[in-house]
């Protein structure tokens, strides 16, 4: 058993491979090994969470997930601890595994009751685990409310109760309020709802246990999380030219900020010069506080050669010079305007295409809503499966695609499998966060790193600034995270 940290680099399976991982183990083991394991695994995480557990709550659902919870229960029971089960279901349509750890639970002693305890020290959540089908209800509802509204740990087995395994989509109760301590202690495969949309709020701090069974994870990962970047180390013999120009295309009129500060980022993350073309005529012709920066008209900036990151506060007038920017850029980011307008503009849609096809790298930066504009979707329709819309972005325009949002997800046009970010917290959610973001994958790209490496290794840079972010400083701003430091 090990806990999943940011640094972690691991591959994540949906729940269809798991399924088949699952038979291939259990038809290779003697009956009933798999959950005497999950069990074991879980009544060792509870005692580790809570030593001093008086009174441990196992809330037990109808399906395997149920059994993992009896059979945590037998084992807490022969360790001394006091386990009080609650059953959701009745017991003939129990599972076969789930049955007999059910009669292990009883022949260890452990507490049955119709109701949770008055008071608990840990609450195990073994309701439902990658079998659930619809929004929990009635009383396995009323339980996960109560689990989540105390003040005790919540221990969720394998997976959440109700959130998909798959897309991370929560079926209820999404502004569910997070308990104080929450863990999940997931079995066999790590699974990619875990780590994006609802699922990182949900699982908390994620714990896996392979059950003793990588051997038979032979599957294809779903996608994977690519942990801590391999930082290569400068060379004396280096210079700035040796690290790339960037030119950051955006800053329309009122909007010049949101320019000003992808070009601080792409410095600070190391970019050898940049360039800051404005499209606002009137806007100053230098960044006083900034004087690194180059500031030029937007409309007399030579790009050749150039990563360019096009876009950050671009408005309407960034739309007269995306055909240029398509088609001369060395290495492109889009971001925020850049992608409106393409997506309202099927002729910039074949260029960019184009320029895939002619092996030009690019690397789209949606939030979900502007994802749902190049889709022809809604912003529901890219949350209930963000691994889906970003491959579906990705391929369809010959792109790498970072889908913003909890859980980033970027994705190539190949047959690489997806990586979500494990990176980041909600201080990011503040003005010109993803600004920020684009001047540092348009940095790395300057830095010729392959497209798809370039943009996971900035984002999950991005958010370990926030998560490094020192708890009694200032509140993180788009300017100190471009920065990289406090004010
Ligand atoms: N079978 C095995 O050998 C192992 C199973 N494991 C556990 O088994 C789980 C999968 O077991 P299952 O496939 O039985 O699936 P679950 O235990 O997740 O639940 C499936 C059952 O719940 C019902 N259900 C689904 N949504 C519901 C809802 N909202 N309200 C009420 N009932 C609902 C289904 O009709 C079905 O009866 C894993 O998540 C894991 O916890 C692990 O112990 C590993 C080994
Ligand atoms: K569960």
């Amino acid at each position: 058993m090990h806990r999943i940290t940011s640094a972690s680099a691991a591959d994540l399976f949906d729940i269809a491979a798991t399924r088949r991982i699952e038979q291939a183990a259990a038809s290779a083991l003697p009956p009933h090994t798999l959950m005497q394991r999950a069990g074991l695994a879980a009544a060792r995480l509870a005692m580790a969470l809570a030593p001093h557990a008086r009174t441990i709550w196992i809330a037990c659902g109808p399906g395997n997930n149920g059994g993992d919870g009896f059979e945590a229960a037998a084992q807490l029971r022969h360790r001394g601890f006091f386990p009080v089960v609650t059953f959701v279901d009745d017991e003939g349509r129990l599972p076969a595994d789930a049955k007999a750890s059910l009669q292990r639970a009883r022949d260890a002693g452990v507490t049955f009751a119709s109701a949770p305890p008055s008071s608990f020290e840990l609450a195990m959540d073994a309701l439902l685990g990658i079998g659930s089908t619809r929004p929990p209800s009635g009383a396995m509802a009323e339980w996960l409310a109560r689990m989540h509204a105390s003040a005790s740990p919540v221990l969720s087995i394998d997976v959440p109760s109700g959130l998909d395994a798959d897309t991370g989509m929560r079926a209820s109760n999404p502004n569910q309020a997070p308990a104080s301590v929450r863990a999940t202690l997931t079995f066999l495969t790590l699974k990619p709802g875990l780590f994006t949309a609802q699922g990182r709020d949900a699982a908390g701090t994620v714990w896996f246990d392979d059950l003793g069974c990588s051997a038979f994870a032979q599957e294809r990962p779903t996608a994977r999380l690519a942990g801590a970047p391999d930082i290569q180390p400068r060379t004396h013999a280096s210079h700035k030219g040796s690290y790339g120009d960037v030119a950051v295309i955006g800053g329309a009129s009122g909007m010049a900020g949101a320019a000003l500060l992808a070009g601080s980022a792409a410095l600070h993350a190391g970019a050898g010069r940049v360039f800051v073309g404005l499209l606002d005529p009137r806007a100053a012709p230098v960044d006083t506080s900034q004087p690194e920066l180059m500031l030029r008209d937007a409309h007399a900036l030579d790009l050749a050669g150039m990563t360019v990151v096009c876009g950050c506060g671009g408005g309407d007038a960034v739309r007269e010079l995306l055909p240029r920017v398509l088609s001369t850029a060395a290495a492109l980011v889009l971001d925020a305007d850049a992608l409106n307008a393409i997506a309202v503009d099927p002729s910039l849609q074949a260029q960019l295409v184009a320029r895939g096809q002619a092996g030009a790298p690019t690397v789209l930066t949606p939030h979900p809503l502007e994802a749902a504009r190049l889709l022809g979707d809604t912003t529901g329709g890219v949350q209930a499966n963000r691994l889906a819309a970003a491959r579906a972005l990705a391929s369809r325009f010959g792109v790498v695609t970072v889908l913003k949002g909890s859980g980033t997800v970027i994705a190539d046009a190949g047959d690489e499998p997806p990586v979500i970010n494990s990176t980041g917290n909600a201080r990011l959610a503040t003005a010109g966060t993803g600004d920020v973001l684009a001047g540092m994958i348009g940095a790395a790209l300057a830095m010729r790193r392959p497209a798809f490496e370039a943009a996971c290794e900035a984002v999950w840079q991005h958010g370990r600034i926030a998560d490094l972010w020192p708890a009694d400083a200032a509140p993180l701003t788009a300017g100190s995270l471009a920065r990289r430091a406090p004010d």
